[in-house]
């Protein structure tokens, strides 16, 4: 019998403690949910809709149609074991990819595969949004070592001062840059508009666009399309059933191991060895149920607390912005699977735990209760970093995690701990998988999709309205004719001039022709004309 959290008794606290650890030793990581507000009431509760989640998940890895609104198959987990795909053929290509993925990474680092003027690649530019972007970034930042593989630039939006500021410090080696084109869709208008640029500043820098450009999309796609039109140096598959924030373990985040030299095979084997330990029907040995129980129950299944992740380990600073899409795009949702209006979902953030107790820890001790906190800590340390005089790191290091994690705790606040004896590829692989099944479970007990994401095709729509009305508005100012807010908006039938102040709001700021009278701080006073 489980006792109930209690965070002013020690002992039963360490009872908790030895009663909910998990460990395996292979992997050599710990999962301890003692310190969140997890009962045996809950487990004998939540132990019914348990068995249907982990039913739905065998469904799921089995080839079930697991996201019905875009009535697509669900099959991350079969990219880590490719014999676990429904059918061989989908077993050999999974298998081909990876084998296709590491001679093109051996390649280009070994120098057999050059750029078109015959000198080894010297950087990637990498393009690519959401899944295809954050991915490949804690790649590289969680696993390249100082010194390996090709260094990574990233356009990850359409900021025009953030692709300046990259083509700018690539400017010398264009002619040198892997061009990495990422999008499953192939219709994602921000790697588009980011290639077009990258494109053409590369082939002003004499570089030859096809002998550097390399495709990662669906076979087909509007991208791929290009890419084989174009004859471009590479193209790989993100298949049909891999979702943009569980693509990690696709050419998505296998690519970027293999360019910077990281043990690709060690990541996958990490994902499939924490698949099969997630895989185990009983909540109580299975880290991502256990993981899952303990958010349902900190958050009445309604996700009212946040989880904040704290890594005291700077090479996963990057995990929690990883997490924000994995955890918020799968389990934020209005609808349930029955259609009933849910809202459900939990917000993430954190950076690097032991940098964030000097920025927003006080408030996570003493403010609002709102939270439950994920550690997660790594036992090895590096070999270079020695003793000076009594002090070292790695304990200080340790000592404020422990220190932060009591502090919560007599605060009366919750917190789960992620303990990996070392942090690698393999690490790295098994801590994502974690996670997925633990989102994956979670998504099940609370009925939702985790799969789609309708919420994102609704900002992506009203993007494109705004864009289609800014093109209507410069048609009608160019005939020079000056015009008030009020005017425009007549003239263009739309419901309030808001949009049309923030569309001209920009091309005031711009060199695009525009005059413009009146005070920007009183709207209705102005008049705008192109000249
Ligand atoms: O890889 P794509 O198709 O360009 O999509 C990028 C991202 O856009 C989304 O579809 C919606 O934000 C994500 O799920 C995905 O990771």
């Amino acid at each position: 019998m489980l006792a109930n959290f209690d965070g002013s008794n020690a002992q039963i606290q360490w009872q908790r403690f030895c009663d909910l650890l998990w460990y395996e030793r292979d992997l050599g990581i710990w999962l301890d949910v003692s310190r969140m507000a997890i009962g045996q009431a809950d487990l004998d509760a939540l132990a019914p809709r348990f068995e249907l989640a982990f039913a739905a998940m065998a469904a799921l890895e089995g080839g079930a149609i697991a996201n019905p609104d875009e009535q697509r198959q669900v099959g991350h987990y079969w990219l880590r074991t490719p014999e676990l795909a429904p059918d061989a053929a989908t077993t050999a290509h999974i298998n081909a990819e990876v084998e296709r993925i590491e001679t093109f990474g051996r390649e280009v680092l070994d120098g057999s595969l050059c750029a078109a003027n015959g000198q080894p690649f010297t950087d990637v530019l990498w393009i690519g949004i959401g899944g295809s972007g954050l991915g490949p970034l804690l790649m590289v930042r969680a696993l390249q070592e100082e010194g390996q593989g090709l260094p990574f630039h990233f356009f990850d939006n359409v900021d025009p001062a953030g692709m300046s500021r990259t083509l700018a410090g690539l400017d010398g080696r264009l002619a040198t840059t892997l061009v990495v084109v990422v999008s499953k869709s192939g219709g994602t208008p921000e790697p588009h508009i980011g290639m077009e640029q990258a494109q053409a500043r590369l082939e002003a820098r004499g570089g030859q666009w096809a002998a550097q450009a390399v495709a990662v999309t669906m076979i087909d796609s509007k991208l791929d399309q290009v890419a084989v039109a174009g004859q471009w140096l590479r193209r790989f598959d993100m298949f049909d059933w891999v979702g943009g924030r569980t693509s990690i373990t696709s050419a998505v985040g296998l690519l970027p191991a293999a360019l910077v030299g990281a043990d690709l095979r060690g990541f996958l084997a990490g994902a499939a060895r924490m698949d099969a330990l997630t895989r185990v029907s009983d909540l109580l040995h299975n880290p991502a149920a256990l993981m899952a129980a303990a958010w349902f129950v900190a958050g009445h299944g309604q996700g009212k607390r946040d989880m904040v992740v704290l890594p005291y380990r700077d090479r996963l600073e990057v995990f929690s912005r990883y997490l924000q899409q994995l955890v918020m795009e799968s389990l934020g949702k209005k609808h349930d699977r029955g259609g009933e209006v849910v809202h459900q979902g939990i917000a993430v953030y954190g950076n690097k735990g032991s940098t964030d107790q000097h920025a927003y820890v006080q408030q996570l001790r003493d403010g609002i209760d709102n939270f439950f906190v994920t550690f997660i800590e790594a036992l090895e340390e590096p070999s270079d970093i020695p003793p000076i005089g009594d002090e070292i790191p790695g304990d200080f290091l340790d000592g404020f995690l422990q220190g932060t994690r009591s502090a919560l705790m007599e605060g009366g606040r919750q917190s789960l701990s992620i303990t990996l004896r070392r942090f690698d590829a393999t690490a790295l692989g098994a801590l994502i998988a974690l996670f997925e099944r633990a989102v994956g479970l979670y998504a099940e007990l609370v009925n939702v999709n985790a799969y789609d994401q309708p919420g994102v095709e609704a900002g992506k729509k009203a993007a494109a309205l705004i864009l289609a009305l800014q093109e209507r508005l410069e048609a009608l100012l160019s005939d020079g004719q000056e015009r008030s807010l009020q005017e425009l908006q007549q003239a263009l039938g739309t419901d309030s001039p808001e949009s049309l102040f923030w569309i001209l709001r920009h091309l005031c700021a711009n060199p695009r022709g525009y005059q413009v009278t009146g005070d920007w701080g009183a709207p209705a006073s102005m008049k705008f004309a192109k000249v």
